[in-house]
């Protein structure tokens, strides 16, 4: 799957966003070194703070099915802009490796290519917790 296509399928799962409060559509797509795709988008809550961003989403949707090796994710918003992952976005992707590949698209033919380690340098990862005695999360 080339970076353009993963980028269309972010567009295409933007069209699904609950967005009642913003009213900021965002679409996410992640590709796993196995080739499988998930896509995101971001779902709204009346008590804000319950916010899903599309990222996330895409995320969650493929650790619980069992995929956790991420190559790379896409992200697009409806702003003839670049829209960037939030901190806690960041922070989610970076758990699943410094190298994953950040596609931030303006349009399928307009995007930028990053790392999550060059969107969230000096970050706090599991290897951090490694360090401890023994490590603190063993057996995970
Ligand atoms: O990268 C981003 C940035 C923002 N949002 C969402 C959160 C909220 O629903 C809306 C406005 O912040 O956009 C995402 O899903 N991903």
């Amino acid at each position: 799957m080339t970076d353009k296509e993963l980028v269309k399928k972010a567009i295409e799962a933007k069209n699904n966003a609950y967005v009642p409060y913003s009213k900021f559509p965002v679409g996410a797509a992640l590709l796993t070194k196995e080739g499988r795709v998930y896509t995101g988008c971001n779902v709204e809550c009346a008590s804000y703070g319950g916010t899903n961003c599309a990222e996330r989403t895409a995320i969650f949707k493929a650790v619980s099915e069992g995929d956790r090796n991420i190559d790379a994710i896409a992200v697009v918003s409806d702003l003839d802009d670049y829209t960037y992952p939030c901190g806690i976005c960041r922070q989610v992707i970076v758990e699943f490796g410094k190298g994953i590949k950040m596609i931030i698209a303006k349009s399928e033919d307009d995007f930028r290519v990053h790392t999550i380690d060059d969107l969230l340098p000096h970050s706090f990862t599991p290897e951090d917790l490694e360090k401890m005695d023994g490590g603190i999360n063993n057996g995970i």
